[in-house]
């Protein structure tokens, strides 16, 4: 049994859990306990904060975790990144009082900057050859210049409305985050096999994520340009229709490109356009 670390409660929280069901891990959800085994797939999940995943998952106490990079990277601990999962997006900033004339990173010399990652700050400011005084501190970090704590932060940011609300503005940008699914260094052939199977549908959910299925009517001697017209994944499946002269096509389409698209088949004479959500792509 393959045991996983998952964040308890919290922004990683959400998406973790959605995943795993998507997966069709089904987790007995009738009691909140630190431990549920799965009913269906040899997995149990262990619900922690986030903060203590990457140590559970180096030390072996837990073969794998979904934990955000940033925490990843500022814990250093040794563990593989298996797979990058692409929610919980945000990036590690430095910040500043929205009224200060920032004229480059050499600002932050001799400056308190307040952060709850030490050691990313410490590393960036290393690599720029700043010396800055870090302030500790673990939550609230955007409120420490307005009650003169320090003259900046690094913090996440997403929207960018929490540094707003602050009176704040971002002039650094020192890392990209995104949750990853990490795992312990020294797994057993019997674990890396279950890690297949759960990575196999984990990637059968992300190929479908953001993938519309859609079916169309279309004259046939317009066949050819529509066809032409749509990026399926393949070639799209074409079916004559009872009615004569005309023919049904299906095909997979991104979303990115989905609005586009559809005028375009449109103008090009496809009728009765139906769009269907995909739930699992195995490629
Ligand atoms: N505004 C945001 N937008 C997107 N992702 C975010 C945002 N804030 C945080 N994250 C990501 O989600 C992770 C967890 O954030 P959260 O605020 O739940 O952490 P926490 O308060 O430290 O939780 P815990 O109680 O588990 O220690 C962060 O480490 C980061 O990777
Ligand atoms: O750029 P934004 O979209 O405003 O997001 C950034 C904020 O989101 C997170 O806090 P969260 O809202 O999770 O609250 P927390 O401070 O309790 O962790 C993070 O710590 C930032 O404060
Ligand atoms: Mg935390």
């Amino acid at each position: 049994m393959l045991r996983i670390a998952v964040q308890s409660k919290g922004r990683l929280f959400e998406d973790t859990m959605s995943l795993l069901a998507e997966a069709d891990i089904k987790l007995s959800t009738s009691k909140r306990t630190l431990l549920t085994q799965s009913t269906n797939f040899p997995i149990e999940v262990l619900f922690l904060r986030d903060d203590d995943i990457p140590q559970c998952v180096a030390s072996g106490v837990a073969d794998l975790g979904i934990v955000g990079e940033n925490e990843f990277i500022e814990r250093n601990e040794d563990a593989d990144i298996i797979y990058r999962l692409g929610f919980s997006k945000c990036r590690l900033s430095l910040a500043i009082p929205k009224e200060i004339e920032y004229n480059g990173v050499q600002w932050f010399n001799g400056k308190k900057i307040a952060t709850s990652y030490p050691y990313i700050l410490q590393q960036y400011l290393d690599k720029q050859q700043i010396e800055a005084d870090i302030h500790l501190i673990t939550g609230s970090v955007e409120i420490a210049p307005g009650i003169h704590l320090a003259d900046a932060i690094f913090d996440i940011v997403s929207s960018g409305s929490t540094l707003i609300s602050n009176n704040l503005k971002e002039v650094e940008t020192v890392m990209k985050s995104e949750a990853l699914l990490i795992g312990n260094k020294a797994l057993s052939e019997e674990k890396k096999e279950i890690l297949e199977e759960l990575l196999f549908r984990i990637r059968a959910v992300k190929a479908a994520e953001d993938k519309k299925y859609i079916l169309m009517n279309v004259p046939n001697d317009r066949l050819k340009e529509i066809t032409e017209a749509l990026p399926g994944i393949k070639s799209p499946t074409i079916m004559p229709l009872a009615t004569e002269g005309w023919s049904s096509i299906h095909t997979v389409l991104d979303q990115k490109c989905f609005w586009e698209i559809i005028g375009k088949l449109k103008a090009l004479g496809a009728q009765g356009i139906l769009v269907l959500p995909i739930e699992k792509m195995v490629l």
